[in-house]
């Protein structure tokens, strides 16, 4: 389902409304500060958020259909967690600022600019909207160095389902390869 290509969404009604709400649940359940669709298995663009990673704190952010219209030359690194990974920490270099056109929950289309932490969270959730994951864009010795956590994720998947990992880790080294900023 993360590698899966996921569709814009036509339909603003109480399925959509509900499916936010369910997600938001998931990520605070979760200890998530940001969650895409198709991290639960729905594969559409849509995406939640919120920095403060806690219910009634910060701002909840729905963004459905979002397109990234303008990046920062200036990038950073931050030490980066995805939901899709449990327990698996590494830095990540992503623009620092960027700049956004998306519809609201009603599907209203409106514009946000976004710096510090919700663009962090931002760029992480869009990626999964196009079937990139984090350890994609990770330089080979960052990868390196959590080699041995992403095997011993996919042991425990292949005990649990008793189905190879759709994807190893080595074959994650060739895509990487292939993902530039140019495909954000
Ligand atoms: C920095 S972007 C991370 C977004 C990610 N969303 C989906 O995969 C996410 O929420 N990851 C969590 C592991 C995360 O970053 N949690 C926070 C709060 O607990 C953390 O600092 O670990
Ligand atoms: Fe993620």
């Amino acid at each position: 389902m993360l590698r899966a290509r996921n569709k814009r969404i036509n339909t603003f009604d109480e399925n959509l409304k509900r499916l936010v709400q369910e997600m938001f649940d998931v990520m605070y359940k979760t200890d998530g500060i940001g969650l895409s669709a198709p991290q639960v298995g729905i594969n559409v663009h849509l995406m939640v958020f919120n920095p403060a990673g806690e219910r009634g704190e910060g701002e909840e952010i729905v963004l459905v259909n979002p397109v990234l219209y303008k990046a920062s030359k200036k990038t950073l690194f931050y030490d980066e967690g995805c939901l899709s990974f449990p327990g698996i920490y590494a830095d990540v270099e992503r623009p620092a600022s960027v700049k956004i056109d998306a519809r609201d929950i009603t599907g209203a289309k409106f514009k946000v600019s976004l710096s510090g932490l919700p663009a962090r969270v931002f760029q992480h959730e869009f990626d999964h909207l196009k079937g990139v994951l984090f350890i994609d864009r990770m330089t080979d010795d960052v990868l390196e160095s959590i080699q041995s956590q992403l095997q011993d994720l996919e042991k425990k998947y292949e005990s649990r389902t008793g189905l190879p990992t759709p994807e190893s880790v080595s074959n994650n080294q060739k895509r990487k390869a292939a993902v530039g900023f140019s495909q954000r």
